[in-house]
This record gives C-alpha cells, structure tokens and sequence, in this order.
C-alpha cells in the first residue's frame, strides 16, 4: 500500500492506493500526526510520499516512523522542471511543494491547454501554466478565513459573524460586509489573471481545488473544473 500524505498549514490530508485504487481523501488535524497514529492508521504501508508545506517538525516525525517501521518515504519538493512542467521561479525550492503538485495534476489532465490552477486552503494560491507546460507565475493571498480573521483581529469596529453561504452582494451590514469582501477580493484575483491570460491564449481551462474550493466555485462565473484530489493526482505520477 502507498500512502499520499499532504500536510498543509490547517490540516493534512491522505490517501491510501492499493493495486491502483486510490482511496477517498481523509483528513486529520495536525496536531494529531504522531506515531501512533500514523502506525494505527497506516498499518499496510510499504510506500509514503510526503508534501509538507508546515513545519519541518512533521517531516521528522514521518521520516522516524517510514525508518522505523521499513517503509519508503520519500518526500516530494519543487523542482526546476518535472516531467513536462517548468517552474517559472528563480529558485524553485522555494515554491510551496502543495502548489507544484496541483500544477502537475493540471497539467497532466489538460495537456497542450493553458491552465489557470488555484487552491483555496489557508492561502489561496492561483497559478498560470502556458499550452507549453511552462509555469508562468502566480499569486499568493491570504486564504478566505485569513482575510476575515485579519480585518477583525485588527480594528476595534469591525464586529462580524463568520458566514457560511458565499456572497458577492454589496454588504448592508459589517458581518456581509466583512465576508463578502473576502470572497470578493478572492473572486476578484481569479477573475483578473483569468483576463490576463486571455491576452495571451484562447482557451484557458480554469482548476479549482483546497478547502473552500467549493464554495468558491459557487461564486465563480467562468467555467471551471473542481477537485477535491488535485494534489493527490500530481503525487501520484511519482509513484
Ligand atoms: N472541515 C474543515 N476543516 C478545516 N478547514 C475547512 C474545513 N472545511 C473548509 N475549510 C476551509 O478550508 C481552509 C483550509 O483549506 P485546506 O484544507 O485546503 O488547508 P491547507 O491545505 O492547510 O491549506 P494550505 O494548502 O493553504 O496550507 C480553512 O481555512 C477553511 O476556510
Ligand atoms: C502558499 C502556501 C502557504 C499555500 O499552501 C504554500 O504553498 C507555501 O508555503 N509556499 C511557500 C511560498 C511560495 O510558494 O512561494
Ligand atoms: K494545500
């Protein structure tokens, strides 16, 4: 059995493939990946590829255990190029491995189409990739419960409640206001590098993954494609 781990700045996610079959995505906090439960809940692992974009704490902890117990770890970074994609950064070990891995997913499912890729966790990242596999850049932002938090961690007037529907309308109260700023601001970015791209390439396939890739979707006028698995499908073509 392969273990696909990804721990991210607010969770982990993993996936378990036996003979091919991938396993649905399963999450856990953080604070909860020990040894023991890594043993419990990977009791058939020969294999574990890790992307870690957290503390390096966890890469220690994962390595020790794979050590211990004889399986092969191995942990995935960004690279120069990788198959077919190029990363466009000066140094590429510096770009998130959460990010790279989401592009090599996109890339492999729409090849030779210039893909805009964007995940909506902690941060939210969107990314461009050329027709020619070529990374052309992207954006980092504060992800959407950052933007709230942020706002109301530092003014004393902004008193909100967090919401939970999505919403692009003008606020007539601080809590709307707050939120759908957010979402506005994030929607907003899409939108912007979507018609960036547009001066370059016709046919943009837009791909939307992370924690609040849904409700982002449901904002989204473009047409676009959503996974829950992206950055499963890039650490998979490692295997
Ligand atoms: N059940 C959930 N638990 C935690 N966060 C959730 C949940 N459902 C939606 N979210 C949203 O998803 C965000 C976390 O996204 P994700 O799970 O992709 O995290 P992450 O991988 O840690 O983030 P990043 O990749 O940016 O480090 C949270 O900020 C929150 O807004
Ligand atoms: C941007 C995040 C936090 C998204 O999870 C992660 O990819 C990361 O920590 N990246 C490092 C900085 C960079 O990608 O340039
Ligand atoms: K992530």
């Amino acid at each position: 059995m392969l273990v696909l781990l990804d721990v991210g700045n607010t969770r982990s996610k993993y996936v378990c493939i036996t003979n091919k079959n991938r396993s649905t995505v399963n999450y856990i906090e953080n604070n909860q990946l020990n040894e023991a439960w890594l043993s419990q809940t990977f009791e058939h692992a020969d294999r574990i590829f890790l992307a870690n974009v957290n503390n390096e704490q966890f890469t220690e902890v994962i390595k020790g255990w794979a050590k211990r117990k004889a399986i092969t770890f191995k942990q995935l970074q960004t690279q120069q190029q990788q198959f077919e994609l190029q990363c466009a950064y000066q140094a590429p070990s510096k770009l998130g491995i959460d990010r790279w891995l989401v592009m090599l997913a996109a890339s492999q499912l729409f090849p030779k189409k210039a893909c805009l890729v964007i995940d909506a966790g902690t941060a939210t990242t969107i990314d461009a990739i050329s027709p020619l596999s070529q990374h052309l850049g992207g954006w980092i932002l504060p992800g959407i419960d950052m933007l709230y938090h942020s706002l109301i961690n530092n003014t004393q007037k902004i008193i909100a409640d967090k919401s939970v529907q999505p919403s692009l309308a003008l606020g007539k109260n601080t809590s709307e206001c707050v939120n759908n700023g957010a979402w506005a601001a994030t929607v907003g970015a899409i939108e912007l590098q979507f018609q960036q791209l547009k001066t370059q390439f016709d046919e943009i396939e837009i791909v939307i993954t992370g924690g609040n890739g849904c409700k982002l979707s449901s904002q989204l006028a473009y047409p676009h494609h959503i996974f829950d698995d992206l950055v499963f499908i890039g650490m998979q073509r490692f295997s």
